[in-house]
């Protein structure tokens, strides 16, 4: 079950398919109804996009108010004893995922069932194990398909799901050599009834991509918002988008990165290594800042920084694309940047991206828009016309 099945990373980019038909597609291969273990942030957010979609969904949580609070905002209804779920997506924490999994295939002997755990070769060997312990049959084990969205936020639970999560971000489908097509089309339409672009990996090679791309920067992000604990409160004052820029994933959870981190060691060693053996370089080289060479080696290191920073591909895949600026002047009222976006949507300028930075102690914010480049002139032109301190 461990070879892979596809040696090089297919992409069928769905996201930029809907957007040439401008709608995608409602036709689907899921069965219905589809139950969701788990009604956290990734369980929620899925039972949301899914009754976008018009699918039926049950919801399932040992914990009572996060599965009301799923309910309540329009996830799905509770999964009864009767239920007889076509597919079912477990979205519990890593550590409890292989037991779920393997529950629901007992459980549903017609079901398929998928995961959406971050780490994926831990929980294949865990449904392996119960194949070769017997507690599921190998026709179970062709019923599970292990997937990863790409997708998430610094902050957890049911409260923080939203149904577009997903769009536009890649879902990776951990296809083995002998899944099912069946079970490859529901996994397909699940990620892309909820906007997202599928990736075909192995348990192992998604898990080395994970390490560099997910956990890496996470504990960067821990380790230097850590080295802010005794920081004093008039030195923080002063933080400007860098710091909030490399620290945003610092805030999350960390029961669930525990289990993320410890499950993927293995694949994670060698990329901390990686960044120690940087670390001490510069170290060497800043502990004699004027020595011959010094300024060159510390340039050479911040080149580096930017040949992989330009290396993370553009929303919509591929290169990165380098969009224009436009930062607009918000007063710190009601309304103001619903018609902010209203005077650039009046212009027919598309925004890309946005943010929004507050300065302390100012009653203004400033609006950031990520525009393509040739519609930055008009669209600053334009604001302006209309009264728009545009910076
Ligand atoms: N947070 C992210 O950014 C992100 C992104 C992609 C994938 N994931 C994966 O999604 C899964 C869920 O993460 P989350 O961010 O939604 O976490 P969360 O803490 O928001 O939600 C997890 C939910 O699982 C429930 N739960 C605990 N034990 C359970 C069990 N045995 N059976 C069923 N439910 C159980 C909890 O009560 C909680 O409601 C994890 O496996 C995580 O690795 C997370
Ligand atoms: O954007 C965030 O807040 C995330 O934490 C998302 C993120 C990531 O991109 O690394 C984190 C872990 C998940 O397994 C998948 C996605």
């Amino acid at each position: 079950m461990t070879t892979p099945r596809f040696s090089r990373t297919e992409i069928v980019d769905t996201a930029s398919l809907a957007a040439a038909t401008e709608t995608i597609s409602k036709h689907h291969s899921i069965r219905q109804p589809v139950a969701i273990i788990g009604t956290g942030l990734l369980g929620t957010s899925i039972g949301l996009g899914l009754r976008a979609a018009g699918l039926e969904v049950l919801l399932t949580d040992p914990s009572p108010s996060a599965q009301a609070v799923a309910e309540d905002i329009g996830a799905g209804r509770g999964l009864t004893q009767e239920d007889q779920p076509g597919t079912v997506v477990v979205a519990a924490p890593p550590d409890v995922t292989g037991e779920e999994v393997i529950a629901a295939l007992q459980r549903w002997p017609e079901a398929i069932v998928l995961d959406i755990a971050s780490v994926k070769t831990a929980i294949v060997r865990e449904v392996e194990h119960a194949v070769q312990t017997g507690r599921i049959t190998p026709r179970d084990s062709l019923r599970y398909l292990g997937t990863h969205p790409m997708a998430g936020r610094e902050r957890s639970g049911p409260v923080a799901a939203r149904g577009e999560l997903f769009t536009a971000a890649p879902w990776v489908l951990c296809t083995q050599p002998d899944t099912p097509r069946q079970v490859i089309y529901v996994a397909s339409d699940v990620a892309r009834l909820l906007g997202a672009t599928i990736y075909h990996m192995s348990p192992e090679e998604h898990d080395a991509a994970v390490a560099k791309i997910s956990h890496l920067p996470q504990i960067a992000a821990s380790l230097l918002a850590s080295r802010l604990q005794d920081t004093s409160v008039q030195a923080l004052q002063l933080a400007g988008n860098g710091l909030r820029d490399t620290t945003r994933i610092a805030a999350s959870d960390p029961s669930l990165w525990v289990q993320i981190l410890t499950a993927n060691a293995e694949q994670i060693l060698p990329e901390l290594h990686g960044m120690k053996s940087d670390l001490d370089r510069l170290i060497h080289t800043l502990s004699q800042p004027t020595a011959s060479g010094a300024r060159l080696d510390v340039a050479q290191l911040m080149d580096e920084g930017n040949r992989g920073q330009a290396r993370i591909p553009g929303k919509h895949g591929g290169p990165a694309q380098g969009f224009a600026l436009v930062t607009i002047l918000v007063d710190d009222t009601p309304g103001a940047l619903v018609s902010a976006l209203q005077a650039v949507a009046d212009a027919g300028v598309n925004v890309e991206d946005l943010r929004m930075e507050h300065s302390s102690g100012y009653q203004v914010g400033m609006l950031e828009l990520s525009v393509v480049p040739g519609h930055k002139k008009h669209l600053v032109d334009s604001l302006t016309e209309l009264g728009w301190k545009v910076l």
